[in-house]
């Protein structure tokens, strides 16, 4: 069986053997990013032998052996840097028996409580698997835990792994109960200022936390600082184009932009263009706090052109937070936070286009589209053709932002008609 990645994210504060940090927490593996995970939460008492129970942890832990591993420190960014280490490592060094799955802890209904790791299952019980993993506990950055059932098969134990001396051993155990599935995705614990910022500072922070370990941060730092914080719109109205790949934006911004005689600008704005890669390179607290500051630049040029003439934006904040809350959320379209989520609202520090107009099209024809350009795709627009439900999952964002909130227009028809009916809505939205 090949290694199997499901959908990946961080993980949170530091964990030690320490039982009372842990038995409040639930934990999520996931087989699948369109199922439930299978949720479990640890107990000191034996819990009731439940044949349902048995039949549901027997999947999860006894193929073979099952592990989990995550990575320890208070630091978010080096936390988050590990856990994109760790991935790493873990996909290119596991050997082909390993299943590799995403798991999560958190405690219910607690904002940035959660955790994330991998849970392995290595259905040869391969000695290889267990080295590999003590070697990583070796380096103190690692939390590694296995899983026993008693010997009838129908209670199981997570066991805390620990380095003593040049030992490996395991040093606790704890009972494993099946845990209510929680009213919530756990991953919408994580989404408020880990990535999606609502504030120039908090995005801000999250460069300046980095300044040691991408020195690059240091100049997206210095062009922060040059734009004002609270750039003010000028007299002329300010329309943004936002869609998925290919929808069209690029054509229909450069036809406004010669039809209205305004300017045409972008987010990111073309002064960062030359650390974009190595930021999309970096784990999503950083990349997107990347993004969330590239929309606070460019709001400083929409400012200034805005008092000359009218602006086009291709891409801004909807981009911003579409991509990044549809990527952190698994599960199914129905695991997206509510409409009236406040993960929705427009940070309050950022300066507000008039008109958002999001730009649809039918699959087929994006896809025909993608594939007439023949360009070399992102990794993310790659997985956004392969992954329907991640594209609708971003769609279904972008239509849930507010304040302002878009206009959805299909722009499956000709470039002429999309063209006419955009300029009927800025007629009617922005007194043009
Ligand atoms: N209304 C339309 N009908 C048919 N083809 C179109 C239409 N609008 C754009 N196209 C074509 O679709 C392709 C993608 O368009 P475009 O580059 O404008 O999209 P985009 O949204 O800017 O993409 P990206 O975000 O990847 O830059 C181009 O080849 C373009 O000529
Ligand atoms: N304001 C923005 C703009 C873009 N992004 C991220 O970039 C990707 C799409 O950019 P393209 O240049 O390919 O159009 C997308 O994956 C977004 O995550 C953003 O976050 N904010």
């Amino acid at each position: 069986m090949s290694i199997r990645l499901n959908c990946l994210s961080n993980m949170a504060r530091r964990l030690n053997c320490n039982f009372s940090q842990w038995s409040s927490r639930v934990f999520a593996a996931e087989f699948d990013s369109r199922c439930d995970p299978v949720y479990f939460a640890l107990s000191a008492q034996t819990p009731a032998a439940d044949e349902k129970q048995s039949l549901l942890f027997q999947k999860l832990f006894s193929q073979g052996k099952a592990y989990s591993i995550h990575a320890i420190t208070d630091d978010r960014i080096q936390r988050a840097r590990s856990y994109s280490d760790l991935q790493d490592k873990l996909v290119s060094a596991l050997p082909k028996s390993c299943n590799l799955l995403q798991l999560i802890a958190f405690h219910p209904n607690v904002n940035n409580s959660l955790v994330k790791g991998f849970f392995i299952q290595d259905a040869l019980n391969n000695a290889e698997t267990e080295n590999m993993l003590k070697d990583l506990v070796k380096s103190e950055e690692f939390h590694l835990c296995t899983y026993v059932s008693s010997e009838d098969g129908t209670l199981w134990q997570q066991c805390v792994w620990s380095q003593r001396g040049k030992e490996c051993t395991d040093v606790t155990k704890h009972y494993i109960t099946v845990a209510a599935k929680p009213e919530y995705h756990p991953s919408l614990l994580n989404i408020i200022n880990t990535v999606v910022f609502y504030s120039f500072e908090d995005a801000y922070r999250v460069l300046q936390e980095c300044k040691e370990c991408i020195p690059e941060s240091k100049e997206v730092l210095e062009l922060a600082d040059q734009c004002l914080k609270n750039s003010t719109k000028g007299r002329f109205p300010v329309i943004v184009i936002e869609g998925l790949d290919a929808t069209g934006k690029t054509t229909l911004t450069q036809s406004l932009q010669e039809i209205l005689r305004g300017a045409l600008l972008r987010s990111p704005p073309g002064c960062l263009s030359q650390w974009r890669a190595r930021f999309d390179a970096e784990p999503p607290l950083i990349r997107r706090a990347f993004y969330a500051l590239g929309n606070y630049i460019s709001a400083c040029d929409i400012a200034r052109e805005s008092a000359k003439s009218p602006v086009i934006v291709d891409r801004y904040w909807h981009s911003t937070a579409a991509y990044a809350i549809a990527t952190e959320v698994g599960g199914a379209l129905e695991s997206l936070p509510s409409s009236h989520s406040e993960v929705y609202r427009w940070p309050r520090d950022l300066l507000t286009p008039d008109l958002v107009v999001l730009l649809t099209v039918r699959p087929e024809e994006r896809a025909r589209r993608l594939r007439a350009r023949g360009v070399e795709k992102t990794r993310e627009e790659a997985e956004l053709e392969a992954n329907n439900l991640f594209r609708q999952k971003v769609e279904e964002a972008y239509r849930r932002i507010q304040d302002p909130a878009c206009v959805v227009i299909d722009a499956s028809p000709s470039k002429e008609e999309v063209l006419s009916e955009v300029l009927l809505l800025i007629q009617k939205h922005c007194n043009l």
